[in-house]
């Protein structure tokens, strides 16, 4: 694994509908600078940037790495851009982390972002538009028949999606950042909402959401700031999003990511030692779904976990304390913020969703047609 890095500083924005005061500029900027006070550092601590967001059809501003070079204090070092869809946040810690464990660097800021504001996404990945009419609408219309053969082959019943749509609001109301904020949501409230994409009801989907998120990730002999969280584990995957035999329910590339990443960290039951996981959940059913991708049950079992309360904040292995993707979804950052939300656990700095003793935490996310993983896992113990 190289070079021992730890994670010094998180910086994120307030995730919103719609950021008009400011531009892409200044909310990669406002996250770049709380990570950099967290870790008590300034620009000129920082030797390189790497930045990561989703397609640049989500805005239309092409290459946005290049004018915002100013924008992060990047003039005069390297910079880099990461590019792996909906995981890209993730797979941007990743490169990050990987430029100091080579010993490349000592200091590197990593920051992703999205502000969706400036296009309409939903549009963007709906395929085959403007030439010819789209049968698939959106990643909501893209990943429901995937939802619906895991219910086929799992015999899950329809509530299961509504219960994790219910517990991430439920957090989500302890996280100053989140976007969604829907006090008195229940399982009553989710049914009665319009069906988007069956079985995916309105308040079963994530919200399109503008926002940054931030790290400062060091050098183990580097470390500034109050406590970090040491980087014990990275993996990435990739599989191509056609291919004979792809399950895409439960994707290959999970699975091997997943066991990659545990195997560095010395993982042997997940689900027992593993204390917090963010992972990313856009639309409810994907809670159950990737808890068998990742090993926290055995396949068709996943729903079962979820029923039983387990992943919720007060459960034995709690699921996206910080709310998650379902409430917050700037979709180049959310990787990154689950990344960032595990450091926060392992540092006990997560405030009101804080899970309490948290020393070994998961950061998860997924993109393109469930062909894309990156994955870390932190903790509180230099390794
Ligand atoms: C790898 C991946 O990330 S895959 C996921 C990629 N992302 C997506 O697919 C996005 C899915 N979501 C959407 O397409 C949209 O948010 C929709 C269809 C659910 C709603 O569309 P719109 O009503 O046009 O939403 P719009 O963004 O204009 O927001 C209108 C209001 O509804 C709220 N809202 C948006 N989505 C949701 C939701 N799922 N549940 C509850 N409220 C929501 C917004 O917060 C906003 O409220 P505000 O004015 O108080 O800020």
């Amino acid at each position: 694994m190289g070079n021992p890095c730890a994670v010094v500083g998180v910086g994120q924005t307030h995730y919103t509908t719609r950021r008009r005061d400011v531009s892409i500029a200044g909310l990669v900027r406002e996250a770049a600078l709380r990570a950099l006070q967290d870790a008590d550092l300034t620009w000129k601590d920082i030797d390189a940037v790497v930045i990561g967001k989703a397609p640049d059809l989500f805005e239309g501003v092409m290459m946005p790495e290049a004018y915002l070079a100013d924008a992060l204090g990047a003039a005069g070092k390297p910079m880099m851009r990461v590019h792996t869809a909906g995981s890209v946040g993730g797979s941007t810690a990743l490169v990050g982390a990987s430029l100091i464990q080579g010993g490349v660097h000592d200091r590197v800021l990593v920051v992703a972002f999205e502000k969706q504001s400036e296009s309409n996404a939903t549009w963007a990945l709906s395929t085959h538009l403007p030439f010819s009419a789209s049968l698939v609408v959106g990643a909501g219309g893209y990943f429901a028949p995937h939802i619906r053969e895991y219910m086929r082959r799992s015999g899950a019943p329809a509530h299961i999606g509504h219960l994790v749509a219910v517990k991430d609001r439920r957090n989500a109301l302890k996280n100053p950042y989140a976007h969604l904020r829907i006090p008195g949501i229940d399982q009553k409230m989710v049914e009665s909402t319009p069906m988007l994409w069956e079985p995916i009801r309105y308040l079963d989907t994530c919200p399109s959401s503008d926002g940054a998120c931030a790290m400062v990730l060091s050098a183990g002999d580097k470390v500034t700031g109050t406590t970090p969280a040491w980087v014990l584990g990275t993996a990435m995957r990739s599989e191509p999003i056609f291919r004979a035999g792809r399950d895409t329910v439960n994707p290959q590339g999970g699975k091997d990511c997943a066991a990659d990443v545990y195997r560095q960290a010395g993982i042997t039951d997940p689900r027992r030692e593993i204390d917090v996981a963010e992972v990313y959940v856009p639309f409810s059913w994907y809670e159950p779904m990737w808890l068998e991708n990742l090993g926290f049950a055995a396949e068709g079992e996943g729903w079962k976990l979820t029923e039983s309360g387990a992943t919720a904040l007060d459960g034995d292995i709690p699921w996206n304390a910080s709310g998650g993707v379902l409430s917050s979804n700037p979709i180049g950052a959310s990787g990154l913020i689950r990344f960032a939300e595990a450091a926060l656990q392992v540092r006990g700095m997560a405030g009101e969703h804080q899970v309490d003793g948290a020393r070994r935490a998961l950061g998860h996310a997924y993109g393109g047609g469930a062909q894309f993983f990156a994955m870390w896992m932190v903790g509180s113990d230099r390794p």
